[in-house]
């Protein structure tokens, strides 16, 4: 075991009945880590908490902490708290009954739960609201019960699902940065279940993204967010335009060839493993550029520059969102400016933001818009060389 390693999680799988939901999944957590559980609806994220946590039993696998196998042992003797969307708070108990049930159920004196209470009370910002109930209280101040329930026992492990998607928006915000501030302040490993990406990224020491019961990448949110390993990851990160093209790799660079609508270009490979053939690229709305006027002539660029029409423009915000027809792709670029609807537009994608994948068969890119003339699979290459 990795001397940092405090949470480990090895060959664990995990199911209901028929269901095969995570398939031997390893992974280690260190002490004070923060680790953020990504992934679409179904993939199995709660279901990997709920294991660690003892809810759920696994059928392969073990989960050690600190050295101690506990993999068999019941939810509370785990030195682990679990937080959870719904709140799970006691109706009839009063803000103080919550955040102390655990206390209570370890027998500690009146007085001694009294005082911590009251400290986990102020450190949540919920003085002063000891005594309501929590119908009387706000999704956000519910969710703090939760959280002060979870901490109150000492746990060296907290585990969070989804605490925060019943929030609205704005309380969001501020209750996710109030989290990351108390574990760090405490010192607690966390491990929270989301499926809102920026809540990983600005939470998160480390993202794990989990695609059908496995881990598809992990990282620092800088990694994941700009070197994802696959399509699966560069999509869930956001880059969700995607084209097909073709070129030649050699030991530098990545030669794309001219398209019916994707000029010459040539891109360092920075770090990229490729191989020569077809590739799904991917990038983002806002890692494009949009122009107007005629690409320039002359060597290739170190950028792709495609053409395409604007078919829509929208403005959600800060900047305008164009919607752009590209041969039979359709693609999203954010630019300052509005573009005129229908206007004839240049789209230049530098090479660090446009993210590529080789294609091996069409079974694995069903979502890749080519740039082809409509015959079967026939990318147009204005030059083939
Ligand atoms: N109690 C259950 N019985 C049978 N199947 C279940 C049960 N709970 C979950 N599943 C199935 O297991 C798979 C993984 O579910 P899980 O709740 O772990 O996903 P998740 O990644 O947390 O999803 P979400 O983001 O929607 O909460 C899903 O296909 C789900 O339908």
């Amino acid at each position: 075991m990795d001397n940092g390693t405090f949470l480990r999680i090895a060959g664990l799988s995990a199911g209901y009945g028929a269901t095969r939901v995570l398939e031997r999944l390893d992974l280690d957590i260190r002490k004070g880590e923060f680790v953020a559980l990504l992934g679409s609806s179904g993939c199995g994220k709660t279901t990997l908490l709920r294991a660690v946590a003892g809810f759920a039993k696994p059928s392969a696998g073990s989960i050690i902490v600190a050295g101690r196998d506990v993999t068999r042992l019941p939810p509370d003797r785990r030195g682990m708290a679990m937080v959870f969307q719904s709140y799970a708070l006691w109706s009839h108990m009063t803000v103080g009954q919550n955040i102390g049930y655990g206390l209570k159920l370890k027998g500690l004196p009146r007085t001694e739960i009294a005082q911590r209470v009251g400290e986990l009370e102020e450190m949540l910002g919920l003085t002063g609201l000891g005594s309501r109930k929590p119908a009387a209280l706000s999704g956000g101040q519910r969710q703090r019960v939760a959280l002060g329930r979870a901490l109150a026992i000492n746990p060296q492990i907290l585990l969070l699902d989804e605490p925060l998607s019943n929030l609205d928006a704005r309380i969001r915000l501020k209750v996710r940065h109030d989290i990351s501030a108390l574990q760090k302040r405490l010192g607690i490993t966390a491990v929270h279940v989301t499926h809102d990406r920026e809540e990983a990224m600005v939470m998160a020491d480390r993202i794990v993204i989990m695609d059908a019961g496995r881990i598809a990448q992990q990282g620092t949110p800088e990694e994941v967010y700009n070197r994802p390993a696959s399509p699966f990851v560069a999509a869930f990160m956001g880059a969700e335009n995607v084209l097909e093209l073709s070129g030649n790799v050699d030991a530098s660079a990545v030669a794309i060839k001219a398209g019916a609508n994707n000029h010459r270009c040539l891109l360092p490979l920075g770090g990229r493993t490729l191989e020569s053939g077809m590739f799904e690229a991917r990038f983002r709305a806002e890692a494009a550029e949009l122009m107007t006027g005629d690409a320039p002539a002359g060597a290739p660029g170190q950028a792709l520059e495609l053409s395409g029409r604007v078919e829509a423009a929208s403005y959600p915000g800060g900047i305008w969102r164009h919607s752009i027809r590209i041969g039979e792709a359709q693609i999203l670029v954010d630019a300052p400016r509005p573009f005129e609807h229908g206007s004839a537009v240049r789209i230049r994608i530098p090479a660090e933001k446009l993210f590529l994948f080789n294609t091996r068969s069409a079974h694995e890119r069903p979502h890749a818009h080519s740039l082809h003339d409509g015959r079967k699979g026939r990318v147009l290459e204005a030059s083939e060389t």
